[in-house]
């Protein structure tokens, strides 16, 4: 469980750790240019979804409940890996870190990912619908060679199947945790959870492919609801 920010002021608050706003490759860049990015994609609107990016054993994490895209450096958490102390923490306003944290830790506990995005994707809610039972399958797609195995594994190919778990919503995200651990161990190839009526956690090896790697989903989540709805498979090769 992860705490909220200390508040002895004499706990050490290492506002360093995101002034490197500057520089196109770190968290504290990164986290606010992806999710300005999310937010035209429909991803992150309504303040929910986001994403963290882990930097060694540094874990950056955005506030919870606010404007994803109006996020700036400022506002960003840092925690420890192991232990998930607080490094840095906001203090201009009152704010606490993502709900979607304790998610966000299991990509990196279980996949040792470098970054975990979590979206609202339209596209996934209607999937999640559309596909009511516990997986949901797509083959023959050229988007599925974007995707990896688990993750953070070796890519898949144009022949394999892309299984990914659906765990079902709870009313509090961070209770989410436990399913979202429970589909990850049960099912090591896939590299995302779908949640009922809610969305997608998908993670990668760094921020950019965990970046490309969401793209491919949601296309392939999209094109699934489109074929479904039109009648066809998404599995196999019928017309
Ligand atoms: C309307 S958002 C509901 C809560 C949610 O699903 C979510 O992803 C919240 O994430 P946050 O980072 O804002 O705690
Ligand atoms: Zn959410």
């Amino acid at each position: 469980m992860i705490l909220a920010p200390p508040t002895d002021p004499n706990h050490p608050n290492d506002h360093t750790l995101v002034e490197h706003h500057d520089d196109p490759t770190h968290p504290a860049y990164l986290i606010p240019e992806l999710c300005r990015g999310f937010y035209t994609l429909g991803w992150v609107t309504g303040t929910g979804g986001g994403i963290s990016i882990r930097k060694g054993e540094n874990v950056y994490l955005a506030p919870s409940g606010v404007q994803k895209e109006k996020i700036e450096p400022r506002d960003l958490f840092v925690l420890t890996l192991k232990e998930r102390d607080f490094l840095r923490w906001p203090v201009h306003k009152p704010l606490k870190q993502s709900a979607c944290t304790p998610l966000f830790y299991n990509a990196y506990d279980l996949r040792n990912a470098g970054a975990c995005i979590h979206t609202h994707s339209q596209h996934a809610v209607m999937a999640t619908l559309l596909w009511p039972g516990s997986e949901f399958r797509i083959s023959h797609q050229e988007m599925i060679k974007g995707m990896r195995r688990g993750g953070t594994g070796t890519a898949m190919s144009y022949l394999d199947t892309l299984v990914i778990p659906i765990i079902e919503n709870t009313p509090d995200e961070e209770d989410l945790r436990e399913g979202l651990e429970e589909a990850m161990r049960k099912y090591p190839d896939a590299p995302a959870v779908l949640v009922r009526r809610h969305g997608t956690y998908s993670w990668g090896p760094d921020a950019e492919r965990a970046k490309g790697q969401a793209e491919c989903l949601d296309y392939l989540l999209e094109v699934a609801v489109k074929m479904k709805l039109a009648g066809m498979e998404t599995v196999g090769l019928q017309q």
